[in-house]
């Protein structure tokens, strides 16, 4: 078969996912550990593209831990985690925003937009899109304050409607000001989930530098295809750190009404086409949580 035809033929395989996915809002969350090399953030960012050329309306949610983290040293100031989230002084907040907003944010935005005037970078603090509560985090059993650290109370999803509706590409940085205006650094993991929740999104789709949830870390023979949402709920409490507000925020998102909520390794170039247009019982590709073990 020539080039032609074999491209020819992918694509008409993948129509009933083309379809379902049609006219359908996809909430992607790009964590800062999968941004590993320029290549990848490049395909990551055409795969956008391709989607919202096929009717679909990705939102981008990104994170940026690592390259936070590394700014932190830079100008010599310490970054610590408790519990899975980052100590947030009001040093430590300046950072994470002109990081998030000004470095990840931006580069994101910038890859996307060599294809056409499609991405808009957007923050929590943009159009209350989302208003934070101060949140402590479980520490050796306590429940320990780490600062100017959120969860988010409410979401308004207007700005973000908008910008579908116009045929943009949001990118989100998660950001958020309080009930008084004070910013909020948030887990962009819980961001995406409450995002997705919002929108009524079809799928969640995080990619980390994983290629999936293991029930039972670090055994690597406990990756694990597909669970329902109570046995999820179950196994949370066994979770180490950087998963545990990856799958809270799965686990939110598909009892708030998203049909699928999947967690994808983004090491893998195109991880996310992969997923979103792999075949209905194809689940060769990260771990997909949904509300019924049996939904698929
Ligand atoms: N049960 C688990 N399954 C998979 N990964 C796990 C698990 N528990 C902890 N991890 C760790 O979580 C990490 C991913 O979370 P995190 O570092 O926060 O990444 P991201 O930047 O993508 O949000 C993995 O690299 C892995 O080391
Ligand atoms: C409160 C908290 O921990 N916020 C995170 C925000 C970025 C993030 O979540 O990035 P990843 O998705 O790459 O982990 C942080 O400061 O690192």
């Amino acid at each position: 078969m020539s080039a032609a035809f074999e491209r020819a033929q992918l694509l008409a395989d993948a129509l009933p996912a083309l379809q379902e996915l049609h006219g359908a809002t996809v909430v992607v969350k790009y964590g800062g550990n999968a941004m590993v090399d320029d290549e990848l953030k490049r395909a990551f960012a055409d795969d956008m593209v391709l989607l919202r050329a096929c009717g679909i309306h990705p939102v981008v949610v990104h994170g940026g831990g690592p390259q936070i983290s590394a700014m932190l040293a830079r100008v010599g100031l310490e970054g610590e985690f408790r519990g899975g989230f980052r100590v947030t002084t009001p040093e430590v907040m300046d950072i994470v925003r002109m990081v998030l907003f000004g470095q990840v944010g931006r580069e994101l935005v910038g890859l996307i937009n060599t294809h056409g005037p499609y991405a808009v970078g957007i923050t929590g603090e943009d159009a209350h899109l989302f208003t934070a509560t101060r949140r402590t985090v479980l520490v050796d059993g306590e429940q320990t304050d780490i600062g100017l650290v959120g969860d988010i109370a409410a979401v308004n999803t207007s700005a973000i409607d908008d910008l579908i509706a116009a045929g943009r590409i949001p990118v989100v940085s998660t950001i958020a000001p309080d009930r008084d205006g004070v910013a909020h650094n948030i887990n962009a993991d819980t961001a995406a989930g409450a995002l997705a929740e919002a929108l009524g999104a079809a799928r969640l789709v995080m990619l980390t530098d994983v290629p999936g949830l293991y029930t039972n870390w670090p055994d690597r023979s406990s990756l694990t295809s597909h669970l329902g949402a109570d046995a999820l709920a179950e196994l949370l409490g066994s979770l180490d750190a950087g998963m545990i507000p990856k799958m809270e925020a799965c686990l939110r998102a598909v009892r708030g009404g998203v049909f699928a909520a999947q967690v994808i390794d983004g090491r893998e170039p195109h991880a996310v086409l992969a997923r979103l247009l792999a075949a209905p019982d194809d689940e060769s590709v990260g771990t997909t949580v949904t509300v019924n073990e049996e939904d698929r």
